[in-house]
């Protein structure tokens, strides 16, 4: 196949009609898997087809990863760096060019409405790869003047090197935007990748590659292999000899086992793992402002946005307005096909995903709490009835200790509690596993540098909900992710730093 028929069949997610057949794109060409296995892709707004996604085996990750090599030896390994992000840069012009493109294949995969795909999601694709060009070719490394006995002295400097072949490992929630997000620094970087985009989404990084080709990346320093995890593509390439690092988002439980298959030969890992975040909210709050931030915080992405929020800590007195505020606000969102510009709310990925979604409503039923609205499946018309629609859902009353404000949903869906004193919103905040992300709304600003910093979140906005500055570390602590990412700290995980000392 062409690179040109790879794009006319991606770009054109369905709309003539025809099956779109998304193929491996290794060493610079799209190609079938070589035992010819393939599985169906659908779309989730619909339940239609998309088409036959190749799924790798271990022959498609050994080339892909034999691609890579070479290309880390051979033209990649060989330009200067100034060269390389010149590279890098026009990859960001590229999905820029394709934007459209980008967007019709996010919302085939995902079933989001266009207007969050192309103002939040589909944007960070190019910004991914401009801030990490942009950011390498300007940085220095550190050096040191050193005393030594004879009195004449010594330099130590550090230099950077490649890690080398890059495994990326992404899920379905925001498939370019994530992936983007461990590619653009690892190529900047020097490295070379082999994606395994998520069954569920392979549009996007499918496309990628001929963006890849036509910016003028060489041949092999990006490769995609499709299929799933255990036993299929995901878990051949963490355990294949030729990874030198995984970096991998995804749910804690993968993170696990992807952690098991990286230590047979000792590579670094970089996780960004699964999260249940809160939002507290003081009396003092600026009610509009949060309802309207937790809004999207809590709903956005039909909830499968791993910095969301599923628990909201409400101070007592706002307790009952800001209830009835979010319900009110919920109660507006408009189920709808992705193009359809009236739409606010997508659906989930899957029927799968919707099965256990659904059966957290149901365990909040069992727990007793007070369904505020939702908890259930919206009504559709017939041609969108075959889609994995829930209904955006809020709940109060629900006790501490029930799995539904303690486990990761990833739905349109929270838990609203009152608290009365800032010890007890940091504890409850604090109880769980997880420690991504979370929002604290007050406008006493020593309350909330105080209760930022006791609230155990590897990313914490004050007044606010994902404004994302890419120079900052980004990931989660406790059981949310291993490492950071973002500015001088993508840097930590895709180089190696050598210390060189010169005597003089
Ligand atoms: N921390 C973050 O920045 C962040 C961002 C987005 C999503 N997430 C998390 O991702 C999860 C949703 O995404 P998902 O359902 O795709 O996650 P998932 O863990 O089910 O799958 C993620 C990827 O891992 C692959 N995979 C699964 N098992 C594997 C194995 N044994 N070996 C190798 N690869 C394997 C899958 O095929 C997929 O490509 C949520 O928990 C969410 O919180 C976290
Ligand atoms: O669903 C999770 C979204 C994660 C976002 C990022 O990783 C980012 O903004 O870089």
């Amino acid at each position: 196949m062409t690179l040109d028929q790879a794009a006319e069949l991606v770009r054109s997610p369905g709309g003539s009609g025809q099956e779109i057949a998304f193929r491996h794109f290794i060493d610079g060409r799209f190609v079938e898997s070589v035992g010819q296995v393939s599985f169906e892709n659908r779309r989730p707004h619909d339940g239609t087809l998309i088409g036959r996604v190749a799924e790798g085996g271990r022959a498609d990750v050994d080339a892909a990863v034999m691609a890579a090599r070479q290309a880390l030896h051979g033209p990649w390994g060989a330009l200067s760096t100034d060269e390389r992000c010149d590279l890098v840069r026009a990859v960001a012009d590229g999905i820029t060019r394709r934007f459209d493109d980008f967007v019709a294949a996010e919302m085939a995969d995902t079933g989001q409405p266009r207007s969050m795909m192309a103002h939040a999601f589909v944007p960070r694709g190019a910004a991914n790869f401009k801030a990490f060009a942009d950011l390498v070719r300007n940085i220095g490394a550190e050096s040191f003047q050193t005393s030594t006995p004879d009195g004449g002295g010594a330099i130590n400097y550090a230099i950077r090197k490649p890690k080398g072949v890059i495994a990326v490992i992404c899920p379905w929630n925001a498939p370019l935007l994530l992936m983007t997000w461990k590619v653009a620094p690892a190529l900047a970087c020097g490295n070379t990748v082999v994606v395994k985009p998520s069954e569920e989404t392979p549009g996007s990084a499918t496309l990628l590659g001929e963006v890849m080709a036509e910016a003028g990346i060489p041949k092999g320093v990006y490769n995609v292999v499709h299929g799933f995890g255990p036993d299929s593509a995901g878990a051949f390439l963490t355990s294949h000899p030729g990874i030198d690092a995984i970096t991998f988002t995804g749910e804690t439980r993968t993170g696990t086992a992807i952690m098991k298959a990286a230590a047979e030969g000792m590579r670094d890992v970089s996780f960004e793992l699964g999260g249940k975040n809160s939002a507290i909210i003081f009396a003092d709050a600026d009610l509009d402002g949060a309802v309207d931030t937790i809004m999207r915080s809590a709903f956005l992405n039909c909830g499968q946005v791993c910095l969301g929020t599923e628990k909201v800590l409400v101070e007592r007195p706002l307790f009952d307005r800001f209830a009835a505020a979010l319900k009110a606000k919920a109660e507006a969102l408009r189920p709808g096909h992705p193009d359809d510009a009236a739409t606010s709310l997508g659906p989930l990925i899957s029927h799968e995903h919707r099965a256990k979604v659904l059966s957290y409503y149901e365990r909040a039923r069992a727990d007793g709490a007070t369904i505020v609205t939702g908890g259930g499946i919206p009504g559709m018309p017939a041609e969108l009835a075959g889609g994995a629609w829930v209904q955006p859902t809020i709940w109060t009353g629900l006790p501490d200790d029930s799995p539904v404000v303690n486990e990761e949903i990833f739905g349109p869906c929270c838990h609203i509690r009152p608290f009365d004193t800032e010890a007890e919103a940091v504890a409850v905040a604090n109880n769980t596993p997880y420690g991504l992300a979370a929002t604290i709304w007050t406008r006493d600003l020593a309350r909330a540098h105080r209760v930022a910093a006791a609230v155990e979140a590897g990313v914490t906005w004050v007044n606010s909900w994902f404004l994302r500055d890419l120079r900052t570390p980004f990931g989660g602590t406790k059981q949310s992710g291993i490492g950071r990412e973002g500015g001088v700290h993508s840097l930590e995980f895709y180089t190696e730093l050598r210390n060189i000392c010169v005597k003089l």
